[in-house]
């Protein structure tokens, strides 16, 4: 067993936590990135090679922050000499009478992003191989992409340990003892700091539990298909086909959403925005695939240009919480502990602009965004102290 002194650990080595580390390695405090798994893996939130990219949102702090996010993206593509962004656009699509899709509309037009709006009768022309739902109303965010999420990890962690950053891979966090200096024990070592960063995204509340706290997270396991086209390229992304959101009608309460045929040659990954509650230790003895009939259906009526039974089924989880939005927050009873968990399966995008936040909290620092609606106190009964 060794013991090791930091300014500041950080448990979880997704996204979050890869890019909270190179945040404080940055700004030259001693830091140490603890990962239960050897890495690369495919075991948490943040694996596979795409996520979307967007300021299509119905909150307006989620699209100002985003503001910034992308900023920091093509900062750290330039510094790393990597591609981590291609744009795409993002079609939305929903019913005109809905909650979200005017909401959405608006969000973007008070902000000023730029945007387009389909007319039912242009929309075949922009967006060929597309049923719009009657009744739904489209429109295109024209910043938002696809990243390329496997590669940003590799990017970050790397720039991380070039700056003199720790990553200790393999050790599972065991213990934790809170205090003014904080001790972190794993499976083969013992390690001390004057702050901690818990993001281990899944295993929130496992790790929590030995802080006292608990908080009203559920995980789900996603099912991640990808669907063949029957005519190559129909949906490609170097035919400039977009990322789409389809917005089901609030009673319905889960969405769909896809990228264009870019990871795996002929295949369109299409996904349901919800799963099936799992424990992430035994994620793969949950076998839910309720949502794919649900895929299916849509894909019959909606995308005629692909296969409608999935070529490929890969799996992750969501961490969600009541409200869908994320938990950025300092410890109730520990200052000195920082918690990022919650993402809610659209955390992805703001890697950036989270590990800023999360080491502006860990040092102390006043956050760059009003952190309102990511306190933990708005859970208030939900969150279970057992200090
Ligand atoms: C299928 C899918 C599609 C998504 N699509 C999008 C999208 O298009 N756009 C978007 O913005 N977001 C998207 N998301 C959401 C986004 O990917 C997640 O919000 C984000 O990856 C969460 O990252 P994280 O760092 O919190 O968690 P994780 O990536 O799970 O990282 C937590 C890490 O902590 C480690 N850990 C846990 N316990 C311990 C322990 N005891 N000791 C040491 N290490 C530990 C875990 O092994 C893990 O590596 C998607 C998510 C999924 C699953
Ligand atoms: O966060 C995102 O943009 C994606 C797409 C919509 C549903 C969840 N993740």
């Amino acid at each position: 067993m060794s013991s090791q002194d930091y300014d500041c650990i950080v448990i979880g080595a997704g996204v979050h936590g890869s890019f909270t580390a190179y945040n404080l390695a940055k700004k030259n405090r001693r830091t140490i990135l603890l990962e239960q798994f050897v890495l690369p893996h495919s075991r948490g939130s943040s694996h596979g090679q795409t996520r979307v990219i967007r300021k299509a949102y119905e909150q307006d702090y989620y699209t100002q922050m985003m503001e910034e996010c992308y900023q920091l993206w093509f900062q750290l593509e330039k510094e790393a000499n990597v591609k981590l962004y291609r744009r795409t656009g993002l079609l939305v699509m929903g019913p005109e009478r809905g909650v979200s899709f005017p909401a959405i509309k608006s969000t973007l037009q008070r902000n000023k992003i730029p945007m387009m709006t389909l007319q039912r009768k242009e929309f075949s022309q922009h967006i060929p191989n597309v049923n719009l739902t009657p009744g739904h109303e489209a429109l295109v965010d024209m910043s938002a992409g696809v990243l390329y999420a496997d590669r940003t990890l590799k990017t970050v962690q790397d720039l991380f340990q070039k700056l003199g950053g720790v990553i200790k891979d393999g050790q599972k966090v065991i213990d934790i003892t809170p205090g003014s200096v904080v001790t972190v024990t794993t499976t083969s070592g013992v390690y001390r700091a004057k702050s901690l960063v818990i993001t281990a995204g899944p295993w929130a509340n496992t790790l929590l539990s030995y802080t006292g706290l608990q908080l009203p997270l559920q995980v789900l396991k996603i099912n991640v298909c990808y669907w063949r086209e029957k005519v190559p390229g129909f949906y490609n992304i170097q035919q400039h086909f977009p990322c789409f959101i389809q917005l089901e009608p609030e009673e319905a309460r889960n969405d769909i959403y896809g990228l264009p045929s870019n990871e795996y040659p002929g295949l369109m990954k299409i996904c349901y925005h919800s799963g099936f509650e799992t424990d992430p230790d035994e994620r793969d003895r949950q076998t839910d695939r309720g949502d794919i009939d649900i895929l299916q259906r849509y894909i019959t009526s909606c995308f005629p240009g692909l296969v409608p039974t999935p070529a490929i089924v890969e799996s992750c989880m969501y961490t969600v919480t009541p409200d869908h939005h994320f938990v950025l927050d300092n410890h109730p009873t520990h200052s000195n502990i920082v918690i990022g968990a919650g993402f809610s399966g659209h955390g992805f995008k703001f890697g950036p602009i989270v590990g800023k936040l999360l080491c502006e909290l860990s040092q102390g620092e006043v956050p760059s965004y009003d952190l309102a609606p990511f306190r933990i106190r708005r859970f208030q009964a939900l969150s279970k102290s057992a200090l």
